[in-house]
């Protein structure tokens, strides 16, 4: 029987491949036919139709044998927002990805796929259907974001048609799904410690919160669609669930659903905003002697007591993008599993 042979087009390499989204990117890619590389800083998983290439980003000579032969390479890397680790955020996210076009472009990989983040335009304060040319925030909620600018900047002004190499950023906000490490675990902590008994502000701010098939979605769509003089060539694009909710109806949800209580008594932003701010200030003059990782911090109650949501137009039009798992099958899915979650007694 003739064996049917892959076009070379469908080799794909997704750097941060082991991560919460890496790991759903590869399973689709391969699920669509593409042959994968994963390269990562660690192993995440096993998977017999992919192959693992360990290594740090910001090292040219590790990246290189993981691009060779592909024709697109997404980039979702990056330290934990949670780290606030400043030099590794400047190092992974801005030089790193500097190194990342270097070896694609020496590698002659044509199209490079950045996940970026909806919060790059976020200062903290109230965003509604907000369009991707909004001006980066001039002052971002945190290092994080502030680095994520820097990334995005370098990669849409590297889309380079002469040159065939053309680059497109995906910004989704609010990634939540299974084996999310972040936003279920943070919140079923934080209520298993008894704090999670307050909403910040009146509670009915609205916030995008995207579940992980969708941005699949969205990065493979932009993958497919970047062609010389197509208008993603250099271009952001949100990717959300196109379903706005209020912040604490979804924390609400997430933390009844897994058998805890829904946070009942309201409490002012401006007094939550300064008493994190003040948290932070005396975990800092502390930091020599004793290292505590807040659950509260500036940024997530800015976060949680403001409108921050997005609008996906540009990525209906231009990536043909909708969102393929609606928010009440989202969660429902996200609940089912997490099964060692749920309150027990
Ligand atoms: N989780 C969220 O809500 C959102 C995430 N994003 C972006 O999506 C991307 C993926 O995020 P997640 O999957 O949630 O994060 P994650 O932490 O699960 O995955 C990131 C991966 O990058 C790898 N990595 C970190 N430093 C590296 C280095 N120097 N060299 C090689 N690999 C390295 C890590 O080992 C990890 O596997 C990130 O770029 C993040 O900024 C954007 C918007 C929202
Ligand atoms: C303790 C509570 C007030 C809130 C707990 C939930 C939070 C852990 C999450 C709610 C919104 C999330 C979010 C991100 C991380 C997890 C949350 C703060 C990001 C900062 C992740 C990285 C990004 O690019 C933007 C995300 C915005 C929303």
């Amino acid at each position: 029987m003739a064996t049917r042979l892959r076009p070379a087009s469908k080799k794909c390499t997704v750097i941060g491949g082991s991560g919460f989204l890496g790991q759903h990117m590869v399973e689709h890619l391969v699920g669509k036919g593409y042959a994968v590389n994963v390269f990562d800083i660690r192993k995440g998983f096993d998977h017999d139709k992919v192959h693992f290439f360990l290594g740090d980003l910001c090292r040219k000579e590790d990246l290189l044998p993981a691009l060779e032969g592909a024709t697109v390479a997404f980039h979702c890397a990056s330290p934990a927002p949670s780290s606030n680790n400043r030099d590794l955020f400047y190092k992974v996210n801005y030089l790193g990805t500097k190194v990342v076009i270097e070896a694609c472009r020496e590698a002659g990989v044509q199209k490079l796929v950045l996940t970026s983040s909806a919060s790059v335009v976020f200062e903290g304060t109230d965003i509604k259907h907000g369009l991707e040319d909004l001006p980066y925030a001039k002052n971002p909620i945190d290092y994080y974001t502030e680095t994520k600018i820097l990334q995005e900047k370098e990669v849409l002004s590297a889309n380079d048609p002469e040159g065939k190499f053309l680059t497109v950023a995906i910004r989704p906000h609010g990634i939540f799904g299974p084996r999310d490490p972040q936003l279920v675990p943070i919140l079923v902590q934080a209520a298993k410690s008894g704090k999670m008994k307050f909403i910040i502000g009146d509670g009915k701010n609205l916030v995008d919160f995207t579940y992980v098939e969708n941005v699949v979605h969205g990065h493979i769509l932009a993958a497919e669609q970047l062609q010389r003089d197509s208008p993603l060539c250099g271009k952001a694009f949100h990717i959300t669930n196109d379903e706005p909710i209020p912040f604490w109806e979804f924390m609400s949800r997430i933390l009844t659903g897994l058998g805890y209580e829904a946070p009942r008594y309201h409490i002012p932003y401006w007094l939550a905003y300064y008493l994190a701010l003040l948290f932070s200030l005396v975990l800092m003059l502390l930091r020599p002697f004793i290292a505590i990782n807040p659950t509260f911090t500036p940024m997530r109650v800015a976060l949680a007591g403001t409108f921050h949501y997005y609008s996906c137009e540009r990525a209906k039009k231009h990536l043909g993008y909708k969102p393929l798992v609606g928010l009440d099958e989202a969660i429902e899915k996200t609940l089912r599993s997490y099964p060692h979650l749920h309150r027990t007694a």
